[in-house]
């Protein structure tokens, strides 16, 4: 798995107070949640990442090599991002050209391209609109195509910024899926997301950020088990701990099966 490594990273928009600054931070875990409030930062580090964004200073590496190294195509194939709102990415006229241009940035062959576009549509449930045009889907599939045209490129390491948002039941279940299986074989998944059952229940590690800082890193149980620091980033602790609490318990449980596992199924 590629591991992703920020040195000393400064970044501030002009003429705006807000200021990024993370000293030292590596995503090594499969499946990372990036949390925090409204304005910490946390699209603002995906878009350094993608390289929509250059530090101010500081580096960021994938596998000890400077991304700011990284030739165009190969930072495709390093790191590929679905943004929150599928608007701000989709443009052609139809959902299978929609994937096969993002395929074409990585590779010419468009025979290649249209079988991929085919077999990634088919993965998200899109097959049957592939000629249809992406703004006469509904949001959430909209949201889906987004991330078929990353899938289609299949990066290393793939970023979401609130994939959730907009999505179905059914589509966030495949999502979840999807993400499980991108791990398996060997991708790194980052999310940013403000859904702490989802990251309770599916994340292995799990970042916290605040005015721009990067204030914890670590499981989801040892954040929600520091109560202080939730509160005080803002963040709601799993449905299942506000019952728990409720009751007197003030244990730390991820997920409904985890006060099974805790307390009745021994
Ligand atoms: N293009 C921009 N120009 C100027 N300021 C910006 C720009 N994009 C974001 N900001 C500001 O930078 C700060 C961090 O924004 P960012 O989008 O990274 O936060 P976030 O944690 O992703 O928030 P959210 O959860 O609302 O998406 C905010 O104060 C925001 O207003």
């Amino acid at each position: 798995m590629a591991k992703i490594e920020l040195q000393d990273l400064q970044f501030a928009y002009p003429g705006k107070s807000f200021n990024l600054a993370v000293k030292q931070q590596v995503f090594a875990d499969p499946m990372t949640a990036i949390v925090g409030q409204n304005g910490a930062g946390k699209s603002t580090i995906f878009k350094l990442l993608t390289g929509l964004l250059q530090p101010d200073t500081g580096i960021i590496k994938v596998d000890g090599h400077d991304l700011a190294d990284f030739k165009p195509v190969d930072r495709l194939k390093t790191i590929g991002i679905t943004f929150q709102n599928p608007d701000d990415q989709l443009f052609n006229a139809t959902v299978k050209r929609e994937v096969e241009w993002s395929l074409s940035q990585v590779n010419d062959d468009r025979d290649a391209n249209s079988q991929q576009a085919d077999k990634v549509l088919a993965n998200v449930g899109l097959a049957e609109k592939a000629a249809e045009n992406p703004y006469d889907l509904s949001l959430s599939e909209r949201k889906l195509l987004t991330i078929a045209t990353v899938l289609a490129i299949d990066p290393e390491i793939y970023l979401f910024d609130e994939p959730m948002i907009s999505l179905d039941s059914p589509s966030k279940l495949m999502l979840t899926q999807i993400f499980h299986e991108l791990v398996a074989d060997g991708h790194q998944v980052i999310t940013i997301t403000h859904d702490m059952d989802w990251v309770a229940a599916e994340f292995g590690a799990v970042c916290v950020m605040e005015h721009g800082r990067i204030q914890f890193t670590g499981t989801p149980r040892a954040l929600f088990g520091d109560r202080g620091l939730v509160e005080r980033v803002g963040l709601l602790p799993p449905k299942v701990m506000e019952l728990t609490s409720m009751l007197g318990d003030s244990r730390v449980y991820l997920s409904p099966e985890d006060y099974y596992k805790q307390n009745l199924g021994k």
